[in-house]
């Protein structure tokens, strides 16, 4: 008996043994990221632009876990955004790995990472992105039609996030009816309407004085509480990094 199984050892793996071998690593190693909602591997990104190629991101690593508000805090041209895009997948690395929720994001083709991108995550720009000509509740609703949900749910899904963002008198209104608050507030409401696992937020609190920054991280800390949302932003504002669960510092495309 040993000698047959050691004989049968020594032989060369087949095909079918390899592939299931490799079946099996991808099994092993989707099991080690799945108990992060998104992880990070030495992710570089170069753009090439112009002449010399340009290293934005320099080995990032990081993880994000459920319910955790996280910061990328750095300086203007440090590379927040570039990584802010490469997780959102609206960009992709260079080098490196991206995992979310289990799937290898820098494996995956663009059509397969958008599809992922409108179900399972949200966006949050500085500039509010919302249809000026449509009201709160119709900018909301626009999400939903988008992330193709089924229109009976439409209006309950609706009061409720925009309740949630303490706007549930204004859900008439037009942007241009509402203060920058306000307006950063439908966009959240907007934002989490499909209920995605992670809401990435690129400056949210940029165009807001200190008081309005405040209100929108305690609505943040509020839709992680009930709505089982990540959130991760990036800011250079020091006096809300407190609230953080998580700060990442990011110096030229590097973490210190
Ligand atoms: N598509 C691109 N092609 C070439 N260079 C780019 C591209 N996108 C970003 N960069 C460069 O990468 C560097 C980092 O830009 P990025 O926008 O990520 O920084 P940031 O930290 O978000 O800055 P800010 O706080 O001002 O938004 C900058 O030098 C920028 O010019």
């Amino acid at each position: 008996m040993i000698f047959s199984k050691k004989k049968k050892d020594e032989q060369p793996a087949s095909e079918p043994d390899l592939v299931k071998e490799e079946k099996q690593d991808l099994k092993l190693e989707k099991e080690v990221h799945n108990e992060k909602l998104l992880s990070v591997v030495n992710v570089e990104r170069v753009f090439q632009a112009g002449g010399a190629p340009l290293r934005v991101l320099k080995g990032i690593n990081m993880e994000l876990r459920q319910n955790q508000l996280v910061m990328l805090r750095g300086r203007s041209g440090s590379g927040k955004t570039t990584l802010l895009n490469c997780l959102g997948g609206l960009d992709t690395p260079t080098e490196g790995e991206i995992w979310f929720n289990g799937r290898p994001f820098h494996k995956l083709s663009d059509d397969k990472r958008t599809l992922v991108r409108r179900k399972e995550m949200g966006f949050i720009f500085q500039a509010f992105a919302l249809m000026p000509l449509l009201s709160a509740k119709e900018n909301v609703e626009l999400s939903l039609r988008m992330a193709g949900v089924p229109r009976g749910t439409w209006k309950e899904r609706v009061d409720h996030c925009l309740e949630l963002v303490g706007l549930e008198k204004r859900m008439n209104h037009r942007p241009f009816e509402l203060s920058g608050g306000e307006q950063q507030r439908v966009a959240i409401a907007k934002a989490i309407a499909h209920k995605p696992i992670l809401l990435l937020a690129d400056e949210p609190t940029a165009e807001l004085d200190s008081n309005m920054a405040a209100q929108i991280m305690s609505v943040f800390k509020t839709i992680i509480r009930t709505e089982q949302v990540t959130i991760c932003m990036t800011t250079h504002d020091p006096t809300i990094m407190e609230v953080a669960d998580h700060v990442y510092e990011m110096v030229d495309g590097k973490f210190i």
